[in-house]
């Protein structure tokens, strides 16, 4: 037999789900192609609400994030991968005991079960398609801490949610880890923007707060249903986090792990919060 045929029929033998395609809108190279105001969109969502959601606020304290696409290009690199800079899972952890000792900087998420805490991940890393993020429609899905190395750059820990189906350990798992992990940086706290704050988040919101060091809050599946909703649920939580908050960062990130909107902002915020690129005119979060 020919090798080549042979080499085809390997192939054709090897399950299909080793390795997922790589959406066309997860790589900025590809949004050059998409007309100036759907790029406009996807890449600063927050930007066509600000109008509305500025107008209650002093905007002196008032601070954006909004990097360049070079600022957005090179936090891109760091979700490729290389030989040299190896982006992979590491371990999965029941109590902060058991958490993997890595010195790099650290980045968590966390948010009520199926908030989209894991897809948000599997988008920041859909450059690497064999890296393998479990999400599911099951409330309750992620059992664990899942720590995933970027490098020598940073780490990412997908977190259990909290709320309907949670793990029943969730406190003794969780907290430990947000109070006593020396390298976290920043704490990502996930809200549905149709659903918008619910009392879990509050008692979320509270505990950030008490950790004392910076958190920050995504807004996820902003691809669903109409702006109208999102929009008020984005009013209340601004209000919200502006009276009753003091280490939030004060721009919610907005974002669809379906159609990419703000993943490529939140890559940057994530590479520059955790030191790994050096932007031009941007302050330190
Ligand atoms: N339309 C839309 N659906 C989303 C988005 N993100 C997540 N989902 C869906 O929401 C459901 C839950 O997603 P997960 O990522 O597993 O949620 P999670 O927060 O990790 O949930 P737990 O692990 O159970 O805490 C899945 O059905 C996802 O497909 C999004 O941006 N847009
Ligand atoms: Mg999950």
């Amino acid at each position: 037999m020919f090798p080549q045929k042979l080499q085809a029929l390997l192939q054709a033998a090897l399950p299909v789900h080793s390795c997922r395609s790589v959406h066309r809108l997860a790589s900025l190279q590809e949004l050059a192609a998409l007309p100036p105001q759907r790029k406009q969109r996807l890449l600063y969502p927050f930007s066509g609400l600000e109008a509305y959601l500025d107008r209650s606020v002093d905007r002196t304290p008032f601070q954006l994030f909004q990097p360049d696409l070079e600022g957005m290009a090179a936090a891109e690199r760091l979700f490729r991968c290389s030989p040299s800079h190896r982006i992979e899972y590491v371990a999965s952890a029941e109590r902060m005991a058991h958490a993997p000792a890595l010195k790099a900087p650290e980045v968590c998420f966390i948010g009520r079960s199926n908030v989209g805490k894991s897809s948000l991940i599997r988008s920041l890393f859909a450059l690497v398609p064999e890296l393998q993020v479990r999400v599911s429609k099951t409330p309750g899905h992620t059992k664990k801490m899942n720590f995933f190395r970027v490098g020598g750059a940073f780490t990412v820990v997908d977190m259990p949610g909290y709320g309907y189906r949670a793990p029943r350990d969730f406190v003794e798992m969780v907290e430990p880890y947000l109070f006593g992990r020396r390298n976290l940086v920043r704490t990502f706290l996930l809200v549905d923007g149709l659903v918008g704050l619910q009392d879990a988040d509050l008692v979320a919101v509270q505990m950030c707060e008490e950790i004392g060091s910076p958190f920050a809050v995504v807004v996820t599946k902003v691809d669903k249903g109409g702006s109208g909703v999102l929009l008020s649920n984005l009013l209340h939580l601004q209000e919200f986090l502006k009276a009753r908050t003091s280490r939030c960062f004060p721009q919610p990130f907005l974002t669809s792990a379906l159609d990419y909107s703000g993943i490529h902002l939140l890559r940057c915020f994530l590479a520059h919060v955790t030191g790994s690129v050096q932007l031009r005119d941007t302050s330190p979060c």
